[in-house]
């Protein structure tokens, strides 16, 4: 089967991003693999699908899919080229759209500096929400905010939780060059404490306003930049009176910019949105 695709990235975390609003998508977890496989495949962190919404209250409904397969809730950069790409193929001429995720909707808006910004919800700091079971792990408080830690080689290594309607661990490191991403990242995100898995970010808070970040991607690995992790990064610490809206994070991939302005406030997130090509493959 020969399909279409499109290849696009925000701030480095790739996509392919597939147009299913005239045909269902009908791809196996074994064919998303292939998709995303960077050696027998196109190669993404995510696969993004569009679909015709289920109602007149949104625009589209948006799927997300990770490397290996899984469908997930949500993810912010794949956000910020869900709006380009559905502007840049004329699905519509609005600027800004309502999207339908598997657990909301949010609201990717194209800003006239070439940009997108994304009004990506509240978020939520409940253990159960993410889902996160912190039975038996040590737990302290820091200015009011909970932490929980897991030890690891020997080590403690102390964490939030939230949820961005995907489950996000944020650790604050004094070197996120020098973090364990790949090593901490792939225990904490199997660790049985988490039922569904979690994305794990190392955030170096450098100023009240700047900082930067890596994530450990659940069903991806360490990516170039992850939107909902950058949120959960700068939401956690402007909880925590660490830092304060609007933050700055550098990734490896590029710059996000996150404004929250605190508890029962949605989280906006501010960056790049690159169409790459489009072409096909046999799969
Ligand atoms: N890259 C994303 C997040 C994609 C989903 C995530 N790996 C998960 O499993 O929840 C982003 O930009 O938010």
């Amino acid at each position: 089967m020969k399909i279409k695709f499109t290849k696009m990235h925000g701030a480095g975390n790739d996509f392919v991003v597939l147009d299913c609003t005239e045909k269902p998508f009908s791809l196996t977890e074994k064919q998303l693999r292939h998709l995303a496989d960077r050696h027998f495949g196109v190669g993404a962190d995510q696969i993004l699908v569009v679909e015709k919404p289920d109602d007149n209250s949104v625009d589209f409904k948006y799927r997300i899919f990770n490397q290996d397969g899984g469908e997930v809730e949500q993810c912010g950069n794949g956000a910020r080229c869900f709006v380009k790409y559905v502007s840049q193929r004329k699905l519509t001429d609005k600027k800004k759209i309502r999207v339908q995720t598997m657990k909301s909707v949010i609201e990717p808006e194209l800003l006239d500096n070439g940009t997108v910004k994304v009004n990506m919800g509240m978020p939520s700091f409940t253990p159960a929400d993410l889902p996160f079971n912190p039975a038996g792990l040590p737990t302290r408080e820091v200015n009011g905010e909970p932490q929980w830690a897991i030890r690891f080689k020997g080590e403690l290594w102390w964490f939030s939780v939230s949820s961005m309607g995907n489950p996000h661990v944020t650790i604050i490191v004094d070197d996120a060059a020098g973090a364990p991403v790949a090593e901490l990242g792939a225990f904490i995100e199997k660790h049985p404490a988490f039922p569904r898995r979690v994305n794990v970010g190392f955030l170096e808070i450098m100023n009240p306003h700047e900082g930067k970040v890596r994530v450990w991607e659940r069903g991806a690995g360490e990516t170039l930049a992850c939107g909902t992790g950058n949120c959960a990064a700068a939401v956690t610490s402007i909880h925590a009176q660490f830092m304060e809206s609007p933050v700055t994070l550098h990734n490896r991939g590029g710059d996000l910019t996150l404004q929250w302005e605190g508890e029962g406030e949605n989280v906006e997130l501010i960056g790049p949105a690159v169409y790459l090509f489009d072409s096909e493959i046999e799969l």
